[in-house]
């Protein structure tokens, strides 16, 4: 299954109508894509196991096997073998079904010709992706912390990520260290002694976004004295974060979208194309999808920088690493003001280790730096913690409705009823009720189900695994 990154992927069509056959080998005839079409399952299993493609896009009902038995079957010898699911019934069963059955994703017929092409082709990008070496890379864990298993999701895919130069979209809430993991995937990139170029979309006026990156010449508008040259040029050989990305204005998004087919593009005011070699990261803390729906983002560069996307967790998300943070930025924020370091007593610790931190880790930062300052003696207390957090915990007010509150006053009653063992199931419950809603929502993408949960999508796959698994 492992080919060369530039030969064409081999992709196997399965279906009983032809007329799905005809549409599919049309659209998937690409330079870069070689594919084979089945008519049944059966045959198709024979041709497949002595070769095996990269990618294999199914029906689930047909005449003798079906879809699911199919996958099953190839999965037994190629686990690693991405199947795209087709189905005409498309409901939230078969979905997960599919799902459970190690799917690769899921397509509900009919479905849009070029969205088949962007999966096949994400699909293809997944599973070349996958057979390099899964390692986290070493240092990594000295400067990010995360121990967590949600970051050490993000830190394996930095280091599968690491002899890469494909673009990756970031996805997660303000704070929660989108620029710190894009630099990481820099440092530990083929790039790492070239620049790492940050531009934050949000920050620059609109009428100005595109001579900051693309540079201007002397003369190109009033003001533009001499030439410049944009980030884009800044960051030849390196790597460029586009953040916010979800922010760029409509032009400019067509022009990159140019960039990243030809990787050459005119300064404005200039004639000459400039060349450049440059790795994209995107980041975004918006759902790209509803911006795509909307009409504000365009669909087709979507795809383009969507092909690997990290989705980080919210510091809620990884509650086990708190204390660690803390320490961290209490020290650093010390070391900054030149003063001594401040020591959060188990309370305290404990409470951090409760709140709903809407600013993720930019909130706990800033919090350990006014400890720092306002703290009035070495060890912090719970009285020094500013009002708004003390008072959360006080009246138990939940940041983000009242479930909170129900679920703390369940778990003790449960354990004031020496049932321990209730307690134990509750947090598969919790995510098997928030996977359901996210499946839902998603009409069955897994793919965007497990962002919304700010899961990378094989989590999500364990995780449906071990909550359904007689599915
Ligand atoms: N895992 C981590 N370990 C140590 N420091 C971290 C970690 N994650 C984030 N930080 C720090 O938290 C702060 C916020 O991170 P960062 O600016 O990367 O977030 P962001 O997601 O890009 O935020 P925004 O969307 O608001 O721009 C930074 O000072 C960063 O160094």
């Amino acid at each position: 299954m492992s080919q060369a990154a530039d030969a064409p992927a081999r992709v196997a069509v399965i279906d009983d109508d032809r007329a799905i056959r005809f549409v599919l080998s049309r659209a998937l005839a690409q330079p870069d894509l070689a594919v084979e079409c089945f008519g049944e399952a059966e045959e198709a299993l024979e041709a497949l196991l002595a070769c095996p493609p990269e990618v294999v896009v199914t029906d689930i009902r047909m005449p003798g096997i079906d879809g699911l038995a199919l996958m099953a079957r190839l999965h037994q010898t190629h686990p690693a073998l991405p199947v795209i699911v087709m189905t005409a019934h498309s409901n939230l069963d078969s979905a997960v079904a599919s799902y459970q059955g190690g799917a690769f994703e899921y397509l509900p017929k009919p479905f849009d010709v070029d969205d088949a092409l962007a999966l096949v082709r994400r699909a293809v990008a997944h599973v070349r992706e996958q057979a390099r070496p899964a390692v986290v890379p070493e240092n990594l864990n000295d400067d990010i912390i995360g121990e967590s298993p949600a970051m050490q999701d993000v830190f394996r895919a930095i280091g599968r990520l690491s002899q890469s130069h494909i673009s990756v979209l970031l996805r997660g809430a303000s704070g929660t260290g989108k620029e710190r993991i894009a630099r990481a995937l820099h440092q530990h990139s083929p790039r790492a002694e070239r620049p790492f170029i940050a531009l934050n979309m949000a920050a620059i006026p609109r009428d100005l976004v595109e001579s900051e990156l693309f540079g201007h010449e002397k003369g190109a508008f009033t003001g533009a004295t001499a030439r410049r040259a944009g980030r884009f040029e800044q960051a030849d050989g390196g790597t460029l974060l586009l953040d916010e990305i979800g922010d760029m204005p409509a032009d400019t998004q067509t022009r990159l979208l140019r960039v990243l087919a030809d990787g050459e593009f005119f300064r404005v005011g200039g004639h000459m194309p400039v060349k450049v070699d440059v790795r994209i990261i995107a980041a975004t803390h918006q759902h790209l999808e509803t911006l795509v729906e909307d009409g504000r983002f365009r669909e087709d560069l979507f795809h383009r920088l969507n092909v690997i996307a990290i989705a980080l967790p919210s510091l809620t998300q990884r509650w086990e690493d708190i204390p660690r943070l803390a320490r961290h930025f209490l020290h650093a924020a010390a070391s900054e003001l030149e003063t001594e370091t401040k020591v959060l007593t188990a309370e305290v610790e404990a409470l951090l280790g409760r709140l709903a931190w809407p600013g993720n880790v930019r909130q706990l930062e800033n919090l350990c730096r006014w400890l720092t300052v306002m703290a009035s003696g070495r060890e912090v207390l719970l009285e020094d913690l500013p009002d708004e957090l003390r008072t959360v915990d006080a009246d138990a007010a939940p940041a983000n409705g009242d479930w909170r509150t129900a679920l703390r006053d369940w778990a003790a009653q449960t354990l004031a009823a020496d049932d321990d063992q209730t307690l134990e199931q509750a947090l598969p419950d919790v995510e098997e009720i928030l996977m359901t809603a996210a499946l839902e929502h998603t009409g069955g993408r897994k793919g965007e189900a497990a962002a919304l949960l700010g899961w990378g999508r094989n989590t999500l796959t364990r995780k449906l695994k071990a909550s359904r698994p007689d599915g």
